[in-house]
């Protein structure tokens, strides 16, 4: 496990020996809402009913946040979702299919439906849902999915993650380089899982990030831990002429240049092994970091931006994308999700972009902006200028 915690960014604290009028506004209304009469006349009092029903229930979804997850995982594991793409199915013809009791059966798809999973037709079939047929379209949510059960497992005892005594994680073993002392030494069973789930959700992200920020007028790209190549391939396509190097451990880099083999796209890709905490190759005019960053603990994160300003070339380009802290409208995404994968994880943390900014201009980089991508939930994008 990781040493304490990270130092943060403070803010001013108002002395809690002499609370300002806000804080104690603040306490009247958190004492108010605390009472049960209160809470019994909000919820019956026209103006309030609204509100308080809106809390009560967000409320219950964070109870019950971890059963829903487990309503969505047994539909994928049995499949649901395909075996609904033809159309809908009466409970018992899908009972048949999902191998399970019909009373089960109808126990998970009423649940489904509540998720809107699944919808409940009036003639007593079952139809997919608007989010199952979403993921249907995503295949790497499903493996997402999946992965989670190494997750539930590590926040078990949340508490003793959040303390540093948990027992070495199951995330901690998956993603072999965090905490590594030798990453480069890692070998190819060791990335063979999180390289193929890496590859398979980077479809989720890639495209986002190339609209967001069209490589067209670079030369050359330097894809760092770029894993098997999905956003390096589609970089190379979305830019005929651009050339690629993609850098990873030595395991995944094998895996990356096979792949460019595959595509055909051997002639201006490639792939080099290494650890990037040795340094990075020079001669690109652009570098990219996808879901890199938040991987790694604030000293290792900031020798990395460096190493990357110094492979670049006066006005050269880094592009930093990944799911942010602090993203409005997605606050529970980046902080709670990815701040506890990462705790888990035993590496990293999610930032804000203020606070990637302020490491990139640390870092030597002069200008930075943010490009707005398509859906920033799942991957921000900022742009920095070497000077
Ligand atoms: C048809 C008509 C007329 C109207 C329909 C109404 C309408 C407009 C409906 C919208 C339908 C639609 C297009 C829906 C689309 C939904 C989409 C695109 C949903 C996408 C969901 C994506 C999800 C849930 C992504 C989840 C991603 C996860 C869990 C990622 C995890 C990443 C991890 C763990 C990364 C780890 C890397 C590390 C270690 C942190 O570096
Ligand atoms: C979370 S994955 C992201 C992969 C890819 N960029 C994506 O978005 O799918 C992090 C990548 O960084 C690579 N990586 C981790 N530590 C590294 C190191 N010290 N040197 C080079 N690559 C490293 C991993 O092998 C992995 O491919």
């Amino acid at each position: 496990m990781r040493p304490g915690p990270h130092a943060l960014p403070t803010a001013p604290i108002a002395s809690p020996s002499h609370p300002g009028w806000r804080d104690r506004l603040l306490a009247w209304r958190h004492r108010l809402i605390a009472s049960p009469r209160f809470q019994r006349f909000a919820a019956a009092f026209p103006l309030t009913r609204p509100t308080a029903h809106r809390n009560a229930s967000a409320l219950f979804d964070l109870c019950a946040g971890f059963v829903y997850a487990q309503v969505l995982a047994a539909c994928l594991r049995l499949d649901l979702f395909r075996i609904l793409a033809d159309g809908p199915l009466a409970p018992d013809d899908l009972a048949r299919r999902l191998d399970l009791p019909p009373d089960r059966a109808l126990c998970l798809l009423r649940a489904a439906a509540s998720l809107n999973l699944v919808t409940a037709l009036r003639d007593g079939r079952f139809a997919l849902g608007d989010l199952g047929a979403a993921l249907l379209g995503n295949p790497s949510v499903a493996a997402m999915v999946a992965h989670h059960a190494m997750l539930y497992d590590d926040l078990r005892d949340p508490v003793a993650l959040l303390r540093g005594t948990h027992a070495p994680t199951r995330l901690s073993g998956y993603w072999a380089y965090a905490g590594s002392d030798d990453p480069a030494g890692i070998d190819g069973a060791a990335v063979e899982s999180y390289s193929a789930l890496m590859g398979a959700s980077q479809a989720l992200v890639a495209h986002d990030i190339l609209d967001a920020y069209p490589l067209k007028p670079h030369a050359h790209l330097l894809e760092v831990g770029g894993g098997e190549g999905a956003f390096a391939v589609e970089a190379a396509r979305s830019a005929p002429r651009l050339h690629v190097t993609l850098f990873d451990l030595p395991p995944v880099a094998a895996r990356a240049e096979r792949r460019f083999a595959a595509e055909g796209l051997a002639g201006r890709m490639t792939a080099r092994g290494g650890s990037f905490h040795e340094g990075l190759p020079h001669g690109a005019d652009a570098v990219s970091l996808v879901r890199v960053i938040h991987d790694h603990d604030d000293g290792p994160a900031l020798a990395l931006l460096k190493a990357a300003r110094a492979a670049l070339p006066p006005g050269g380009t880094l592009l930093l994308a990944e799911p942010m802290a602090g993203t409005p409208g997605a606050e529970p995404v980046g902080d709670a999700y990815f701040g506890f994968y990462l705790l888990a994880m035993g590496s990293g943390r999610p930032r804000t972009p203020g606070e990637l900014t302020g490491m990139l201009r640390e870092a030597g980089f002069a200008r930075v902006r943010e490009h707005r991508t398509r859906r920033p939930m799942l991957v921000r994008l900022l742009v920095a200028t070497a000077p």
